[in-house]
């Protein structure tokens, strides 16, 4: 069975699909993150590019970003590294205008703004004034794309890796999701308790009941939206690497859901997770398939083939966003030059630049694509801890 995901998307609302809508950062600080004591930056609209030096710390503008996005670095946990040496915490804030598609580019839109304190132990984040409670609530407002030098693990990293993606897709256009995620994921946590702890079948009957209901309806929803991300995912597919033939998703659910309900399931294996101590079936296991016509799986990728599967991946999921909310998300580009060769820069750039999503590149230099004729193309410079808009050419 497949659910079609109700239209409720977490953007401005009444937005129409179309070019123009989305989201523009307009202003990141950094306090203690990684080399940076002190740092603010103010973006344009459009496409950015930030130049530096190795090891200038222009990455890290961009794991800043991700952070408040996602909850998480795209570079290890935030308690390895990413708090500057010596300090006790970092602090992010940004600032962004949500533009619905029928906005004039500049000026309109909602603004917004986030701040989050992250110890590496602890954390604390405030969304327009408010507290919140939980990571969730800052995942969903803001939404950011990242295509960065791990990104390929989408295609050849573990499942939990696509089940992330899926997730964050969902969080973002449908507001219903993060309540039955969270739902499964305490079922799920108070079941694995109970199978470590020798739980009687009575409490476990209970968290079974809990589990297969959340657990049903997770699933569908993720099916669901795999289904809607498709069609995008084939059309970049075709434009990023036509050599792979038509490209395919296939979502699995985590238990053989075609043949058995996930109560039914659980009851099935309760024995043998009983013994392992752990739950063995249920989204929680799920993954999806990418398929390729031309060849027999993703092991026979080559890196930078698995490079631009996970490319076309994720600008299907903004692009998806885009018609579905009518907003853009922030695309993020970290080191796009060494990621891609020429001829794929110029295609991801003029396909993003037509879209007129906000778009951040990173690069020891100005990547080719965005070095010659390419207009509106505002350039910052990272040196010595700073931020500075860079120096004509
Ligand atoms: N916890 C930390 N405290 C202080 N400095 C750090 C910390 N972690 C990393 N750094 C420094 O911060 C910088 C990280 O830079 P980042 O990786 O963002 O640079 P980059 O400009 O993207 O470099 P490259 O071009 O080499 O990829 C490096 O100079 C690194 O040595």
């Amino acid at each position: 069975m497949r659910a079609r995901p109700v239209r409720a998307c977490c953007c401005v609302a009444d937005a129409q699909p179309g070019r123009g809508g989305g989201v523009r950062v307009t202003r990141l600080d950094l306090r203690n993150v990684r080399r940076f004591e002190e740092a603010s930056w103010r973006p344009g609209p459009g496409l950015n590019v930030i130049t530096g030096d190795n090891g200038a710390g222009k990455s890290t503008v961009l794991e800043a970003l991700h952070l408040m996005a996602y909850g998480r670095s795209f570079r290890g946990r935030v308690r390895d590294g990413l708090i500057r040496t010596g300090a006790p915490a970092l602090e992010v804030f940004v600032e962004w205008q949500q533009v619905g598609s029928g906005t004039p580019h500049a000026g309109g839109g909602v603004t917004r703004r986030a701040g989050l304190r992250h110890s590496g132990a602890d954390w604390s984040g405030r969304i327009d004034g408010a507290q919140v409670s939980q990571l969730g609530e800052l995942i969903a407002a803001l939404a950011v794309v990242t295509f960065e030098p791990g990104s390929h693990a989408l295609v050849s990293g573990s499942a939990d890796t696509r089940r992330r993606y899926l997730d964050w897709g969902l969080f973002h256009v449908e507001h219903e999701f993060m309540p039955i995620w969270r739902r499964y994921s305490r079922a799920l946590k108070q079941r694995n308790a109970l199978l470590k702890s020798r739980g009687g079948s009575a409490q476990l009957d209970a968290w079974d009941h809990e589990l297969a209901t959340a657990g049903e309806q997770l699933s569908s929803h993720r099916e669901g939206y795999l289904t809607m991300l498709e069609p995008a995912y084939r059309q970049i597919g075709r434009d990023l690497v036509p050599s792979l033939g038509d490209v395919a998703l296939e979502y699995a659910p985590g238990w053989r859901r075609h043949e058995v309900p996930l109560a039914d399931a659980l009851l099935l294996n309760r024995a043998r997770d009983q013994q392992a101590g752990f739950t063995s079936v249920g989204p929680h296991r799920a993954d999806f398939r990418l398929g390729f016509s031309a060849l027999p799986g993703r092991e026979a990728l080559s890196r930078g083939q698995a490079k631009l599967v996970a490319l076309s991946a994720l600008l299907a999921q903004a692009q998806h966003l885009a018609s579905w909310c009518g907003e853009w998300p922030v695309i993020a580009l970290d080191d796009l030059a060494s990621e891609l060769d020429h001829s794929h820069q110029m295609r991801v750039i003029e396909r993003l630049g037509a879209s007129g999503a906000q778009v951040l590149v990173t690069g020891t230099a100005v990547p080719a694509a965005l070095a010659s004729g390419s207009s509106g193309v505002v350039r910052f410079h990272v040196e010595h801890g700073r931020i500075a808009p860079a120096e004509p050419a």
